[in-house]
């Protein structure tokens, strides 16, 4: 069976940066630590006036485009998967589709395009539809490519506003792919929640702390159901997990509970054994809460361990390298945990092609889902490619006041009466320029 999967990558950062520690702590009075040892984050990238998920979206598009020599006609399908949506009606895939037809000979005529929805996890699903096609024969040839992008901005005030980011991964999925294959393993973990949710606003609705539970018990779930099709997985059969990442402080916290799932009843378990104790099984405690209060003594003791340190920083770590510097890029997240991987391994030399990834998407509302990927031999090539360190060093570092008046011109609903200037010079890219006729969102390309 011919292999399907992501075949070639391309990030896009938001051009503005807000560093947590040293300008959004001081102002609301907390310690710097809670950011970047509780949260995990150093800063989040923000968009400048004339960015949007649009131009960002179509500028990874580009990116992507011009490095694997493509032209419009060669693409049979674009689907964009957001959760900062500005329209109804029309999907962002056609505003992005419109600008790159500004730039290259041809159109997307005969492109199928669409729009995903479910919060973070829609991303996945994009692939997911994007595989489909594939598998099915109905892509005569030609590779899809799925875009990722959001304004993860929260109200001012509220306690999101810590994990605030802005960007857009634009991913070609085809057969005989360079970077990974996508198996058709897969499990999931799904129920109505209403832990994070924007009806019909621009900020979302959160209940922060129940929005964590909600993540861990559907990524439980998925993994469960993931094993009910694979069997029980072990600690070895994955080189990296990238898991959707919101903050990378929420990771660990899954990391941890995945690891005390997988080491039960093996030997990881028994090497613990004589250190820690043998994980508290419910039959052994007349009450659940009783039970519950084990297992938390468990898990407090088992991340102290260095077994469980030196999995930790070997296979979780190193896909938060990118979040730390970015945020949450919501339906991005995850992807840029992947990518983090590959660069870590790139970094390393490690070679691993024929190695596996098990890739843990969520989206708020609430699902998870798991899956295995396998490592290809272009992986190397693809991943030297990208340039976002560049990019990440190129952002403009807010003042505080800065933030506040960014912050306002991406609110739909702020009258900002005050021209604000924008703080980086566009070049070679896409810019939002103003309103249409029918209100919609207008784009150049500048040069
Ligand atoms: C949104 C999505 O993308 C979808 C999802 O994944 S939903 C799951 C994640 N949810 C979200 O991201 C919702 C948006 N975020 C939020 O609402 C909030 O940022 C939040 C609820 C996650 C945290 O808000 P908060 O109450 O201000 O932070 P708080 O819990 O006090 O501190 C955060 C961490 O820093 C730690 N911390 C605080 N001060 C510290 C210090 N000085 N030094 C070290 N650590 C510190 C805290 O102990 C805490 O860690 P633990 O949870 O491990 O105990």
């Amino acid at each position: 069976m011919t292999e399907v999967g992501i075949d070639a990558v391309e990030i896009w950062t938001g051009k503005l940066k807000l560093d947590l520690p040293g300008t959004f702590a001081p102002e609301k009075g907390d310690d710097p630590e809670k950011y970047t040892k509780g949260l995990g984050l150093n800063n989040s990238s923000f968009p400048d006036v004339y960015e949007d998920i649009v131009t960002m979206g179509a500028n990874a598009a580009k990116g992507l485009m011009d490095r694997k020599g493509l032209e419009p006609a060669d693409i049979g399908r674009i689907d964009v998967a957001t959760e900062s949506a500005f329209d109804h009606s029309k999907p962002v895939s056609t505003y992005i589709a419109g600008c790159l037809e500004q730039v290259y000979d041809g159109d997307f005529t005969h492109a199928n395009k669409g729009e995903r929805k479910f919060a973070c996890l829609a991303g996945t699903q994009a692939i997911d539809d994007a595989y489909n096609w594939i598998r099915a024969g109905r892509n005569r040839g030609r590779p899809a490519i799925v875009i990722t992008t959001d304004t993860a901005l929260y109200a001012r005030g509220d306690p999101g506003e810590a994990t605030q980011g802005a960007g857009a991964v634009a991913m070609l999925i085809d057969e005989n792919p360079s970077i990974v294959a996508l198996s058709t393993d897969q499990g999931y973990g799904s129920k109505d929640e209403t832990d994070f949710l924007k009806p019909n606003q621009q900020f979302p609705s959160v209940d922060g702390k129940r929005s964590v539970q909600v993540y861990l018990s559907r990524m439980r779930e998925a993994l469960e159901d993931y094993e009910s099709v694979t069997g029980d997985i072990e600690l070895d059969d994955f080189e990296y997990a990238p898991f959707h990442t919101p903050f990378p402080g929420m990771v660990r916290k899954a990391a941890l509970l995945a690891y005390r799932h997988v080491i039960r009843d093996t030997e990881h378990e028994d090497a613990l054994a004589g250190e820690i104790g043998r994980q508290p099984r419910e039959a052994d405690f007349a009450d659940r809460e009783a039970y519950e209060g084990a297992i938390r003594d468990y898990m407090d003791e088992l991340k102290t361990t260095e077994q469980y340190q030196t999995w930790y920083d070997t296979v979780v770590e190193p896909t938060l390298g990118l979040s730390r510097e970015v945020g949450n890029w919501y339906t991005s997240s995850v992807h840029i945990a992947r990518i983090s991987a590959l660069r870590d391994a790139l970094t390393r030399d490690r070679s691993f092609v024929g190695d596996t990834l098990l890739v843990a998407s969520y989206g708020s509302g609430a699902q998870a889902e798991i899956h295995s990927e396998t490592v290809r031999e272009g992986w190397r090539a693809e991943i030297e490619e990208l340039d976002i360190d560049d990019r990440l060093a190129a952002r403009y570092d807010l003042t505080w006041e800065e933030y506040e008046d960014v912050h306002d011109v991406h609110e739909y609903d702020m009258d900002v009466e005050r021209e604000i200037e924008e703080f980086t010079q566009p070049e070679a890219e896409f810019v939002f320029t103003g309103w249409g006729r029918m209100n919609e969102r207008k784009y150049e390309y500048v040069e």
